[in-house]
């Protein structure tokens, strides 16, 4: 059935049910003219934004609809995860073609579903509309992070040391490989369909004092121009300290692409990257997750690599720009 033999109201009621994952901090939910929740005291609130397009963050060829829901998710938590935070509270808006199907779309509600009953988030609204041109979904998301304690851009501090979370540019190789219809590659594809925002890591960041924090989703390059900037600090980086998945880098030797452009401008990881104070050397020295790739250095804001080579590149602002990208 399509949405729009079922009616706006009636799709509002196939989507509605499990949408409740923390109780306790609901008035009111999905059914009145807005949501009421409660704020935990002594923390400051969280608020963000992010929108999909279908075929600019997704196509049919690289995106089934329980994952399309799921990054949707993702990269709002994402956003919450990269200041320290706890994401609480969604809405979402759909404007869909008239010819959607229910079924479609309810698979992009299960898999927004999925990731808020993970992470503890309630989906208290949202809208429906009906659009001409693609489908288009919107997530705003309030979180809480312990008053004055949200990890922002603009504190890093020179001695400071650069770090990033798992690996990187997965998901721009595991779109390569889906665009190219490659088989296997399942850990790649996966990290570019399915991404898991780092709640967690950002949290024990938090806790340890990071000075600054940004989640991936333009490109490495882009997120620590973003740091230095805000900071008014030089970035250093090194080459050989980028971490890389063993499957990235066969991915880029059968496609002949550049590993490095993937992890330095490929985007939409969702992984942390910022910084640290020095004296947590140690202690991230025993955080398999968290990797230490450079130094923060007085001078004007900046990025520059330390290349494998010994040379020095200056690292641009050149993640993915919606106005610049050509498809
Ligand atoms: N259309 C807009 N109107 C008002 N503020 C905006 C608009 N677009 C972005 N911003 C704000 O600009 C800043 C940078 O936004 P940006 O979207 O680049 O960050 P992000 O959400 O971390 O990255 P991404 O969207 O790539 O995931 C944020 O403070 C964001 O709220
Ligand atoms: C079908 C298809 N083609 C290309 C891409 C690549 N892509 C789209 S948006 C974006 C940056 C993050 O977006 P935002 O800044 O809005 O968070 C990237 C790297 C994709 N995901 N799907
Ligand atoms: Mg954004
Ligand atoms: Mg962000
Ligand atoms: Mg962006």
């Amino acid at each position: 059935m399509k949405v729009s033999e079922r009616g706006e109201f009636g799709f509002i009621d196939d989507i509605k049910s499990n949408t409740i994952f923390n109780p306790a901090t609901i008035v009111q939910g999905i059914g009145d003219d807005t949501a009421v929740y409660r704020v935990t005291e002594g923390y400051d609130q969280l608020i963000t934004t992010d929108m999909m397009v279908n075929g600019i963050h997704f196509s049919e060829v690289t995106t089934i609809p329980f994952d399309v829901g799921y990054r949707l998710g993702a990269a709002n938590i994402s956003d919450i995860a990269a200041m320290g935070g706890e994401p609480r509270q969604a809405v979402i808006a759909a404007a869909m073609p008239v010819d959607t199907e229910v079924a479609y779309m309810e698979a992009v509600y299960d898999g927004f579903k999925s990731i808020c009953q993970k992470y503890n988030v309630n989906i208290v609204g949202g809208d429906t509309v009906t659009t001409t041109g693609p489908l288009v979904l919107n997530v705003t998301l309030v979180g809480e992070v312990p008053k004055g304690k949200a990890v922002l851009r603009s504190g890093a501090q020179v001695g400071d040391l650069v770090i990033v979370t798992n690996t990187i540019g997965n998901a721009a190789a595991g779109l390569a490989v889906l665009l190219a219809k490659q088989k296997s590659f399942d850990f790649i594809k996966e990290c570019h369909q399915r991404p898991e925002p780092q709640v967690p890591l950002g949290r024990w960041l938090r806790e340890h004092k990071a000075t600054s924090l940004n989640d991936i989703s333009d490109g490495l390059g882009n997120e620590l121009n973003e740091i230095a900037k805000a900071s008014g600090v030089t970035i250093e980086i090194d080459e050989t300290k980028l971490p890389l998945h063993e499957e990235l880098q066969e991915a880029a030797k059968i496609l002949s692409a550049n590993s490095l452009d993937w992890a330095l401008f490929g985007g939409e990881d969702f992984q942390l990257t910022g910084t640290v104070p020095a004296v947590l050397a140690d202690t991230i020295e025993m955080q398999p997750h968290i990797h230490v790739i450079g130094r923060v250095v007085t001078g004007p804001s900046k990025v520059l690599m330390h290349k494998a080579d010994g040379e020095t590149r200056l690292i641009e602002s050149k993640g993915y720009d919606h106005f610049k990208h050509k498809s």
